[in-house]
């Protein structure tokens, strides 16, 4: 094993903490040699041949003289002999310390192993002479023996720490109760509560799920059942597959010993072990799951358990051994058990995580740190370069590498192994960029199996940082041999310390919080996907500039919803709502009108209908006055035509239904009834064809005291009629029929306003007014196209607005025959074919259905980059059954004059590159 502890036999990739936490190795200089035991990483140059009959002179570089003078030893031998001095060197090393009787007192005994090993070998050497060789399998055997008490000892010991540990807090518990009891009671003493309270097991409670709180043991695995052994270890095979890396092995290991712990524990008191029948024993495995439970760890750690166990379980059912004594069905009981633990555990775990990831949202960076970081280290890298220049200092050196990490992680927000691992061969490899910027492209980082390099584009200044850290090197290196690392130490590696370097720095520009460089990665990531869309091509491009899966970071980064982002979510999900049940959005009805209140603050209506109970609006008097125009002439003139009238205050034209009523609202109010005055010109009165056919008549023939009248008091929107004390006092004599004119004329122009500037009438821009024609035609009257070929140079017609549109108005449909794709390209080539979906619209010619009409929605031109329209289909009911229609909606405000356009989504390169010579498509 390569990485295998020398205490206790077993595998470790951090062999180092593994000493400390699981050995208690607390002597670092005792530690060191320990780790030296390992990896062999000892200068042997100078030391004597260990080949008994060789006189090569100490001092001769020993591998040298290895390789050259022992020709007649294999490789395999060479390297044992060195290793054994190796080890001999170590362990005199470890003795030495222990001789130096050093105060953090030693946990290892190998040297004292070693030594009494030497002695009764020296005496089994002298009593069996040369009978020694034949006992040299025999010791082999003794030892894989003995490897394996070791590894057993081992499994031993973790459970009796574990046992100690729940031990303890059980013991604490009991003192808590007791004082509590003798501060309730002073009838019972603290003895008898403490005899009363103690933990009372027996064999026949092992299996039982009711456990009393850590008095538990789990019983070591039967590690004398051969069957049971290989099983494991062919589980172990198919886990680490043909090249395990060392956390592979790590993990398998891990998996392992959870297993085995499961397996001693069902295994504990049975016979006929090597059949497996423990296995499907339920009332042991309920017993075990709530030990996991009882042993008071984490549940992230016993979830662990639970589904390694039961994915060994599968295993074991999938390829059963041979003495297998189970039948397939007979390991379902216990796999259906585990499953269900497992979902219920689950779900505390994901409420752990959420709770973690809740006060990791309280700590998170902010953009304006991240940008403060980067402002201050701007400042800050110069001034320490050019201090380092002069006079080199360790600290300076620190500094600088944590405000240059400060500043790219802040930025790019890569992880630690990036940097740290980032070369001067990277460095000088980078792409020099036409804009004199520098990409940089960094092999070695956690994820590059995925991702492929990780990237940063640098501009000249921060690319020179680095070049002039590279640069300091020579002066600041303790060892002739420099560091191949970009963030170096002194001893010719690389500067693990970053992130402490990152923090010192980062406290020092009085930032707040606790920072590192996952802090910093989540913050960017979190600012990326809400400043650019959750699905945007933006946060993808970053995302594979940071090298992670934007799947993994909703998991894991802090990324829950600020409320401003909850609230747009809930736009969004009343929106969606909008075009397939208007219903569910606040409807007025007339008796909502008509049973207004009117206070000092304006007119108040209170919805009642089921859906809207409960909304209230307010209005201005002047808006009051409109809508009482619009009641009274406007919505009697659309209804009055209808057998059975809804109660919806607000119709269209149609007298359709309009629901969208705060729409509505606001645009009246944006047009300025909301107190300015608007006096429409001439030009805008409507003509009696528009209006409704019930309107009073305007005056025809004024006489000269209704022109002089009207000079004095001119109408508009908003004013009031001038009362009669007035009207006697600016000498007119008929009050009366004045009064009436002047009211008739404000009417109309009211009616007007409504008509041109609300939604109400003039536009039912909503896609189901299309359903009410005998197919889909929908188009805004107002909108004329361009049919003078020629006029638009190489576009040949197009279609501009004649009247302004608002944002969300929809425009028009693309008007043809409704044929398959298939259809669509089977037929000859058009231009006027509309692919979407799984569908084609074919307006290659007038249609049937409007043969006198040309419609405009075949007649848009593109633009990828100005558009202002947008197509979208909706599925819509008509007389002869439902129907997709493409609806074209305008994407912005347009003004009178605009070309209307829209994204065809084809670009030069797509369907193979058709289009490559179509510069158009690039407009
Ligand atoms: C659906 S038609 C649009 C109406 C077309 N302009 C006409 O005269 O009938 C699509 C065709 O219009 C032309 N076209 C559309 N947008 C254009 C643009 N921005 N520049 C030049 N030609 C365009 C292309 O020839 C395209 O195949």
């Amino acid at each position: 094993m390569e990485n295998a502890c020398p205490l206790c036999n077993r595998e470790y990739t951090a062999l180092n903490q593994h000493l400390r936490v699981s050995h208690l190795v607390k002597n670092i200089e005792e530690r060191g040699k320990l780790v030296l035991l390992v990896n062999r990483r000892l200068n042997i140059g100078s030391e004597a041949c260990p080949v008994q009959s060789c006189d090569a002179q100490k001092g001769t570089r020993l591998d040298r003289h290895f390789k050259r003078s022992h020709t007649e030893l294999s490789d395999g031998a060479k390297t044992q002999m060195l290793d054994n001095l190796k080890r001999r060197l170590i362990l005199g090393t470890l003795g030495a310390l222990r001789a130096s009787n050093p105060s953090v007192p030693m946990v290892s005994t190998l040297d004292l192993d070693e030594a009494a090993g030497l002695e009764e070998e020296k005496e089994v050497e002298e009593e069996e002479g040369e009978e020694g060789e034949c006992q040299v399998t025999k010791l082999k055997a003794e030892v894989a023996k003995l490897k394996n008490q070791v590894r057993e000892l081992n499994d031993g010991f973790e459970l009796s720490q574990a046992y100690n540990r729940n031990l303890k807090r059980a013991y604490a518990k009991l003192k808590r109760s007791a004082l509590k009891a003798s501060k309730n009671s002073v009838i019972f003493g603290t003895a008898d509560v403490l005899e009363y309270s103690l933990p009372q097991t027996s064999a026949e409670d092992e299996g039982s799920t009711d456990i009393p709180s850590g008095t538990i043991l789990c019983p070591p695995f039967p590690d004398h059942i051969l069957t049971l052994n290989t099983l494991l270890e062919e589980y172990k095979e198919l886990q680490e597959g043909p090249h395990p890396d060392a956390k592979l092995r790590n993990n398998v290991q891990s998996k392992l010993h959870r297993i085995r712990n499961f397996l001693g524990w069902m295994s504990k008191g049975q016979s006929g072990l090597a059949k497996l029948k423990f296995l499907n024993d339920q009332k042991r495995l309920k017993g075990w799951v709530g030990y996991l439970v009882d042993c008071g760890m984490a549940r992230t750690t016993s979830l662990h358990y639970l589904k390694n166990v039961r994915q060994f379980l599968v295993y074991v059912k999938e390829t059963p051994p041979k003495t297998l004594c189970l039948g397939q069905k007979d390991l379902v009981m216990s796999d259906r058990y585990l499953k269900s633990v497992i979902k219920g555990w689950n779900r505390h775990v994901v409420q752990h995580q959420m709770s973690v990831k809740g006060r990791k949202d309280a700590i998170m960076h902010t953009v304006e740190e991240l940008q403060k970081c980067r402002r201050l280290a701007l400042l800050a890298i110069p001034k320490l370069l050019s201090k380092l220049e002069h006079l080199h200092t360790n600290s300076s050196l620190w500094k600088l590498q944590g405000y240059v990490a400060a500043y790219l992680a802040s930025l790019y927000g890569h992880r630690l192994g990036v940097f740290i691992n980032m070369t001067d061969l990277e460095v000088s490899e980078a792409v020099h960029g036409d804009k004199d910027d520098y990409l940089l492209k960094m092999t070695h980082h956690k994820t590059n199996e995925a991702f492929g390099t990780a990237k940063m584009l640098l501009n000249k200044e921060e690319y020179g940082w680095l070049l002039k850290l590279i640069a300091l090197k020579t002066k600041c290196a303790s060892t002739t041999k420099l560091s191949r690392f970009v963030f170096f130490n002194t001893t010719s590696g690389r500067n693990r310390n970053l992130t402490k370097y990152l923090q010192m720095v980062w406290s020092e520009m009085h930032l707040r919080g606790d920072v590192n460089f996952i802090t910093l990665r989540t913050a960017v990531a979190t600012f990326a996907r809400d400043k650019h869309g959750e699905d945007s091509v933006q946060r993808k491009s970053m995302a594979r500039l940071m090298c992670h899966d934007t799947a993994m970071a909703d998991k894991h980064y802090t990324m829950d919803l600020s409320v401003e982002q909850a609230r747009n979510g809930r736009l969004l999900f009343e929106q969606s709502q909008e075009t397939t049940n208007s219903r569910t959005r606040p409807q007025t009805e007339v008796h909502d009108w008509l049973q207004r209140t009117t206070g000092t603050d304006g007119t108040t209506i209170r919805l009642t209908s089921s859906k809207a109970a409960g909304h209230t609006f307010t209005l201005s008097q002047q808006e009051d006055e409109l809508l009482e125009c619009y009641f009274c002439h406007v919505r009697a003139e659309a209804t009055k035509r209808l057998t059975s009238e809804q109660g919806r205050f607000f119709v269209d034209c149609g007298a359709n239904p309009l629901t969208n009523l705060y729409a509505d609202l606001q645009r009246l109010r944006k047009k300025g009834c909301g107190g300015r005055d608007e006096t429409p010109s001439s030009s805008e009165t409507p003509s009696t064809s528009t209006g409704p056919a019930s309107l009073p008549t305007p005056p025809v023939s004024l006489g000269k005291q209704w022109d002089r009248f009207l000079e004095v008091f001119p109408v508009s929107l908003h004013s009031a009629p001038p009362s009669k004390r007035l009207c006697v006092g600016a000498g007119f004599t008929a009050h009366r029929p004045l009064y009436r004119k002047w009211r008739n004329v404000q009417l109309l122009e009211r009616t007007s306003y409504i008509l041109r500037c609300c939604a109400w009438m003039g536009r039912s821009s909503r896609p189901a007014n299309m359903q009410s024609g005998p197919y889909p035609l929908y188009f805004r009257a107002e909108l004329a196209w361009a049919s003078c070929p020629g006029l638009w140079g190489e576009k040949g017609k197009g279609v501009v607005a004649t009247c302004p549109m608002d944002k969300g108005d929809v425009v028009c449909d693309y008007h043809g025959t409704l044929i398959s794709q298939a259809e669509g390209r089977r037929r000859e080539d058009s231009i006027y074919r509309f692919f979407f979906q799984e569908l084609c619209i074919d307006a290659s010619s007038r249609c049937d259905c409007h043969p006198e009409v040309d419609t405009y929605g075949r007649f848009l031109n593109h633009s990828r980059k100005r558009p202002n329209l947008k197509p979208k289909r909706f599925d819509l009911t008509f007389p002869d059954g439902p129907r997709p229609v493409l609806v074209f909606f305008a994407m912005q405000n347009i003004k009178v004059g605009e070309e209307l356009l829209w994204d065809y989504g084809v670009t030069r390169t797509s369907f193979g590159g058709e289009g490559k010579d179509l510069a158009w498509l690039d407009m």
